[in-house]
């Protein structure tokens, strides 16, 4: 630090972090330098001062003060807040919605239905409005097995506590799972905007309109919009549809947030969505990943002067049910499973902005999915 004497009057012989922080985190020794700055500049503005230790003190709390709320962002009285849940059935392109309304990827996607399994939460603000994403597992009817049975209820929970439903379906496709959806929502308190994805995929738009009107007369719905999650068409009319759902509120989370999500989680779902990209009909959907070790390293400078790029080390464990399953992930030499880590590495590299070591093992735990307390084991006990 600069001695003060030097420069009383300079901010930036503050401590460093002062300046993004309020004065709660700011060390006695670090306050005791504080205090010090501000009595030569009040010297220097009323040399009387001096010897009023009293007035000194509160122009350092009006300092602190005035410092801390320049630094917080204004926000608007009629900033707009609320959680969103994006429902369906399984592969009407929920996840791929999420994303395009994010602008991010966050949630992973596949062809094969069911890739969702956990409630993934996604951070949108924009144009004084803060939409919190909650992408659910697709709600669907056979529960056969416990992991169904959890996604469903993952899928259920999300609806509580909700501003805003967006309910997705497939274009003009209706069948028996978007009905358990519509009943799910038909006594819902909240607004229930219908969105018809994959509108991309319409030969002829004059179909639209009737499907539109016969789904009216089921429920009443706040909006319908037609959109491309895929193309990114009509996302912003939704963005509009969604900001008029949502109440007045201050923001929920920091404006810069995209994710409640601990990165650890975010890497685990790239890896998994690598698999299932690599693997399409191959495997079925039983196989999770766990993520071993994660560790964090800063940037740093060598002895010899020159510059560590900050670097993520990643271990993580591909379960799978059967040994055929193993020789499939890791493919003929090791070829299909580094593919999947080169993948994933270049996908967390941009998720986390830095570079990443990524370790990938794949093992054999036999019968996972049908066993709730393996779930729970691995983290599908809290959806
Ligand atoms: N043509 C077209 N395909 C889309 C569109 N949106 C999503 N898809 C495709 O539909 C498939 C399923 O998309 P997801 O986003 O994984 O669907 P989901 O509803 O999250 O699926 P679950 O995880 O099974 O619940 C993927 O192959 C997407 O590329 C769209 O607007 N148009």
């Amino acid at each position: 630090m600069t001695n003060s004497n030097s420069n009383p009057s300079n901010k930036y012989d503050l401590p460093e972090h002062f300046l993004d922080n309020d004065a709660s985190q700011l060390t006695s020794e670090e306050l005791d330098t504080l205090t010090y700055h501000k009595i030569d500049i009040t010297e220097e503005s009323s040399a009387s001062s001096a010897n009023q230790p009293k007035q000194q003190n509160k122009a350092v709390a009006d300092d602190l003060i005035s410092q801390f709320f320049k630094d917080s962002p204004v926000v608007p009285a009629d900033f707009r807040a609320g959680f969103v849940a994006i429902v369906g059935r399984p592969n009407v392109g929920k996840s791929t919605l999420m994303n395009h309304l994010l602008g991010q990827k966050l949630s992973i996607t596949s062809r094969k239905p069911q890739t969702t399994r956990h409630k993934i939460v996604g951070i949108d603000t924009r144009d004084n409005v803060q939409a919190v994403y909650v992408d659910t597992p697709g709600m669907h009817k056979k529960e056969v097995r416990a992991i169904n049975r959890m996604m469903n209820k993952a899928a259920t929970s999300a609806l509580r506590d909700v501003n805003l439903v967006l309910f997705v379906v497939d274009a003009l496709k209706w069948v028996p799972d978007d009905e358990l959806v519509l009943e799910k929502l038909i006594h819902a308190e909240m607004p229930v905007v219908l969105v018809i994805n994959k509108s991309d995929t319409l030969d002829n738009k004059n179909t639209l309109l009737p499907h539109i009107e016969r789904l009216s007369t089921r429920m009443k719905f706040s909006e319908i919009v037609p959109v491309s999650a895929l193309r990114g068409s009509n996302l912003d009319r939704l963005h509009e549809v969604i900001g008029q759902h949502l109440p007045f509120s201050p923001p929920l989370y920091g404006l810069d947030q995209i994710t409640d999500r601990p990165a650890r989680f975010l890497v685990s779902e790239i890896i998994r969505e690598k698999i299932m990209r690599q693997l399409g009909e191959e495997i079925p959907y039983d196989l999770t990943v766990q993520i071993e070790s994660f560790k964090q390293e800063p940037e740093a400078v060598k002895a010899n002067g020159q510059k560590k790029a900050a670097c993520t080390f990643i271990d993580a464990t591909i379960l799978v049910e059967r040994q055929g399953q193993k020789a499939i992930v890791i493919g003929d030499k090791g070829s299909r499973l580094k593919q999947i880590g080169v993948e994933a590495r270049q996908d967390m590299e941009k998720l986390l902005e830095q570079k990443i070591m990524l370790t990938l093992w794949v093992k054999v735990k036999g019968g996972w999915s049908d066993d709730e307390r393996a779930l729970k084991s691995l983290g599908y006990g809290d959806i």
